[in-house]
């Protein structure tokens, strides 16, 4: 899977395009970055690859999926998974039933869809806490099943926003390893928006900085 970026660009009606047209090819287990200070749309940028562009912003140039454009269909047929900084369990199902919500439809069956659930806790070192309450979790295990329920949707390509900025230096780092481990063994492309240096050089992808637009090969 190959995520290319062609010319792209938002504006909000009327108004100039948030930042100079894009274009970046990411290609499978593939991490690359955006920066650019805040408000300069790099958010919005991510919202224009998921399909879910608001507030009457409108995407000019193409974004193409494994060379399928994106543009006429809608959120949930591109398959695109979105990790933030807030991503939250939901805190009324069980840490396991959290990460079956994120569950793709085709794994059917109750048996098969929970050895799947199982299975995800196991990678991400949360055997044992299906049936716990997610406050009971640990800030990292949080973030770990908060991925997992991500992950477990088989998304074709990740964007993250800022994923690792809630966490203290010791679980960014170990979130941060985790997460890249998981899009190199998916073979997916990812696009993640940061402000940490740390997280740019950590990134296997090109580094886009929005108020410069030069994209170079970062740890390649
Ligand atoms: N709900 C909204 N209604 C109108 N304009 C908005 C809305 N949300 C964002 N914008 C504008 O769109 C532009 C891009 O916002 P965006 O959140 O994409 O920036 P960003 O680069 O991600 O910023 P940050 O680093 O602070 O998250 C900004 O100028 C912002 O003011």
């Amino acid at each position: 899977m190959t995520l290319e970026l062609h010319a792209v660009a938002v504006a909000a009606k009327g108004a100039e395009p948030l930042f100079p047209p894009l274009t970046l090819v990411v290609r499978p287990g593939e991490v690359a970055t955006v920066m650019g200070p805040s408000g300069i749309g790099k958010s919005t940028l991510l919202d224009a690859v998921a399909g879910h562009l608001t507030h009457g912003f409108s995407l000019s140039g193409s974004i193409r999926l494994d060379g399928t454009d994106l543009a006429p269909l809608p959120a949930e047929a591109r398959r695109v998974g979105l990790m933030f900084q807030d991503a939250a369990l939901f805190p009324h199902l069980s840490v396991g039933d959290n990460l079956a919500f994120g569950l793709a439809r085709s794994v059917r069956g109750r048996a098969a869809r929970r050895a799947a659930v199982e299975a995800a806790l196991e990678r991400a070192g949360l055997a044992g806490l299906h049936d716990r309450d997610p406050a009971t979790l640990s800030g990292g295990q949080r973030s770990r099943a908060a991925l997992m329920r991500t992950l477990l949707a088989e998304p074709r390509a990740l964007l993250l926003d800022e994923p690792f900025s809630k966490l203290d230096a010791a679980l960014r780092a170990e979130m941060r390893a985790f997460t890249f481990e998981h899009i190199r063994n998916r073979d997916i492309p990812a696009l993640m928006v940061t402000h940490d240096p740390v997280d740019a050089e950590a990134a296997n992808g090109p580094l886009i900085d929005l108020t410069q637009l030069e994209v170079r090969p970062c740890n390649t």
